[in-house]
């Protein structure tokens, strides 16, 4: 299935715009899963099982199965997710960004090895380094726009000349730029952090109904109300609002599954009340 109807289908059917982020850090796994090599998997297989009714999307960050020489778990992870929890989209959050021909090898580890739904991606290597990503019609690919750390402003707060005249913020070039340009297939979407709602409402007014992957909420302390304020479409979907830490790590003993399911929950419904 297409990466956008699931992703459409998932926002209507679970009620949710919540994306759970799979970051596993075995620093933080409970006790009774230290030390095990399936450690990676196991832990992020209970956190799927435990909230995938709750969410339109997962999102594994490859760093954190990399760092773990867990590569083969994040696989697995994958098929897991498609096999009992299908018609949930999986984001792999890697950011790639490379010369074209290297690029078609990330887009093949990303969408045929892992089997991912979409795929993050740094724009800032231009067109000709996202093209074997959009290659994929049926998959999403998602550009960096307005990152939430901090230091994302470096950048893309910088002013560019733009065509025609006047001058933009550089993430809103990027915003403009896949908008109109790069989204031909329909198949794009950009990610801006929920610590800066003020641009998510600059980017929502420059893309349309694009949708929006947006992390910071939570361990990072982004404003759900204004995130979802600034971001949601007419119809109040829009957004794959991320979470990572504040839902794995919600508890720490053998029930910590359960305990990121209270979080989803509470997450989820903390989204839908301002929606
Ligand atoms: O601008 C960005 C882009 C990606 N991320 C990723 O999202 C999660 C956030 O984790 P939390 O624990 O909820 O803070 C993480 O995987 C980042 O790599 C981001 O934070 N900001």
């Amino acid at each position: 299935m297409h990466f956008m109807s699931a992703l459409r289908a998932a926002w209507q059917q679970r009620d949710s715009l919540l994306c759970v982020g799979l970051d596993p850090d075995p620093a933080r796994f409970p006790a009774h899963l230290q030390g095990r090599p399936d450690a990676v998997f196991e832990f992020c297989k209970a956190i799927v099982d435990a909230t995938a009714d709750l969410v339109c999307c997962f999102k594994p960050q490859i760093a954190y199965f990399a760092a773990q020489r867990a590569e083969d778990q994040l696989e697995a992870l994958i098929a897991h997710i498609h096999v009992r929890h299908p018609g949930t989209p999986v984001v792999l959050d890697a950011k790639r960004g490379d010369i074209g021909s290297t690029a078609g090898q990330y887009a093949v580890e990303a969408f045929e090895r892992y089997r991912a739904d979409a795929i993050t991606v740094n724009p800032y290597m231009g067109r000709d380094s996202v093209e074997p990503y959009l290659a994929y019609a049926d998959k999403g690919v998602i550009l960096l726009c307005r990152t939430s750390n901090p230091g994302g402003s470096d950048l893309q707060f910088l002013e560019v000349g733009r065509p025609g005249g006047g001058v933009e913020k550089l993430y809103e070039r990027v915003a403009r730029l896949v908008a109109e340009d790069w989204n031909a297939s329909g198949n794009c979407a950009l990610v801006v952090g929920a610590t800066f709602p003020d641009e998510i409402a600059r980017v929502r007014a420059l893309t349309g109904e694009m949708p929006l992957l947006v992390p910071g909420i939570g361990a990072q302390g982004g404003d759900i109300a204004a995130t979802v304020a600034a971001g949601r479409s007419a119809d109040g979907t829009g957004l794959m609002i991320n979470s990572s830490r504040a839902i794995l790590y919600a508890g720490a003993d053998e029930d910590f599954a359960a305990a990121a399911r209270r979080a989803a929950l509470d997450t989820r419904d903390a989204i839908n009340a301002y929606r």
